[in-house]
């Protein structure tokens, strides 16, 4: 397993554009397998879990050109739909989270949709139970596995659309419903969706391939289905946890840093979040300018009680980016109490900070209070490794802050969802390299 090995303790600078969205990607390069004709997809982050996503397409039968590392083409006239029953195919699709989304539109294509439990990161329960309940409503009968934890569905008619209240706003659960309502008979409407951005988008690029999905942006969908897609071209948005995590990063560090292109109109609550720690952010069109901070000061809330930052699903803030906002409160001036109510095994990471020197007071596996260290005290240098993908990169930020020289190791785990992480960030100034 390799490791980085990060000398810390300096500022940064410069310019860093952030790459396309990894969790946009995953849905997108699944909706590729609902038409036989050619779909191009561009700004695709090249990074582990889309590389296996895009294997495993292959290994259904799906044609894939790439023009680049960050642009492929996708033909899905000859799929292999009994690579479903093999062994490569269980052990592919438990490779990662966003597999779960070919369910949707192999249902829809081929009425069959096979996975086995997918992988991901091991951050809590993650159930599937709002992807295959709406399944079922379409139409589709369960099969598979469940003791064996293979799970599919089937049909020997046409899906048919109807209506469903999700039980929860499952982002990979509405897209994958969405994918297989696409080419249902008659109107489906999908009432408690996820509507964030990359649903935005995937139902944008499903509209370019012939769907016809209205709501766009609201937690109420409405499909008529159609019988049959076709190809189109897409690109990925700029991905938003990689901006927060460059804003955490810069702030932490002292660092006069540029995000270019951050897709701000798509920011949600990500810049206000970071501005009650304290940060100041520049928004210039696109751009996003983080200047130098000495200091930045936990606001607290209108009454003088301490703040709190919590997920919820969007428009509420991401989960994915409070691991980042924790390592960055820890050299705030001020207190915060971080609540990741989604999931309930992403905090316990916050042990190595604690070993760094930060003032955490983990208060049960859901909550955290941060008690600033406001640079009086730098985070020392550690040893550590990475246990998912956001807490590695919490990790790796906290070793950037500290003075002297940090491993960190597991760092696949980064690389799940960072492409190129040590390159782009030594062209910021940093002393980073990835040791085999
Ligand atoms: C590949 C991909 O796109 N992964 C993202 C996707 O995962 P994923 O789609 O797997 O996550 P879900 O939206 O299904 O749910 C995440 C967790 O939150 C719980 N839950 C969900 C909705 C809700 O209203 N209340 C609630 O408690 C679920 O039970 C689950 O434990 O969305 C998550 C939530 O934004 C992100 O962390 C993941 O990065
Ligand atoms: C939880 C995440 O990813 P995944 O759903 O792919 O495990 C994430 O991107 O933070």
């Amino acid at each position: 397993m390799s490791q980085f090995k990060i000398r810390g303790g300096k500022p940064l600078k410069g310019d860093i554009v952030p790459q396309g969205a990894k969790n946009e990607a995953l849905q997108v390069i699944c909706a590729t397998l609902l038409t036989p004709e050619p779909v191009t997809i561009s700004n695709l982050p090249d990074i582990v879990d889309v590389r296996k996503l895009i294997d495993l397409l292959a290994a259904l039968g799906v044609k894939i050109t790439p023009h680049s590392p960050n642009e492929y083409t996708f033909q899905a006239d000859t799929i292999d739909i009994d690579y479903l029953y093999t062994d490569d195919f269980r052990r592919r699709g438990a490779a990662l989270r966003g597999s779960v989304m070919i369910v949707g539109p192999l249902l829809a294509r081929f009425g069959k949709g096979y996975i086995p439990k997918p992988g991901g990161d091991k951050i809590g329960r993650r159930r599937l139970d709002t992807h295959f309940d709406g399944f079922i409503k379409l139409g589709a009968r369960l099969r598979g596995n469940p003791g064996e934890n293979f799970y599919g569905v089937e049909t020997h008619s046409p899906l048919q659309g109807t209506y469903m209240l999700l039980e929860e706003a499952s982002v990979t659960g509405t897209a994958n419903i969405l994918m297989a309502a696409v080419l249902a008979r008659g109107t489906t409407t999908i009432y408690h969706a996820a509507c964030e951005p990359y649903i935005q988008q995937l139902c944008r690029m499903l509209n370019s391939m012939g769907a016809r999905i209205t709501g766009i942006g609201s937690n109420l969908l409405t499909i008529e289905g159609v019988t049959s897609l076709h190809g189109t071209t897409h690109r990925c948005l700029p991905d938003m946890i990689e901006v927060g995590s460059f804003i955490g990063l810069a702030a932490i560090t002292g660092s006069d840093i540029t995000i270019r292109n951050a897709g701000v109109p798509y920011l949600g609550q990500i810049p206000s979040v970071f501005r009650k720690l304290g940060i100041t952010l520049h928004i210039i069109g696109d751009d996003i300018h983080i200047p130098p901070h000495d200091h930045y000061e936990i606001d607290t809330f209108m009454d003088g009680s301490i703040m709190t930052i919590s997920d919820a699903p969007w428009p509420g803030f991401t989960p994915d980016l409070l691991s980042i906002v924790l390592v960055t409160a820890t050299q705030a001036r001020g207190s915060v109490l971080i609540h990741q109510k989604m999931f309930e095994s992403r905090l316990f990471f916050v042990d190595k900070l604690i070993d760094m020197g930060a003032q955490i007071i983990l208060c049960d596996p859901h909550r955290a209070t941060v008690i600033g260290l406001d640079r009086r005290q730098p985070l020392r240098p550690a040893t550590m490794s990475s246990p998912d993908i956001r807490a590695g990169v919490s990790l790796l930020i906290a070793a950037l802050s500290a003075d002297g020289t940090s491993i960190i190791q597991n760092i696949e785990q980064i690389d799940r969802g960072y492409q190129n992480i040590e390159h782009r960030l030594r062209l910021l100034g940093a002393d980073i390299e990835r040791i085999p």
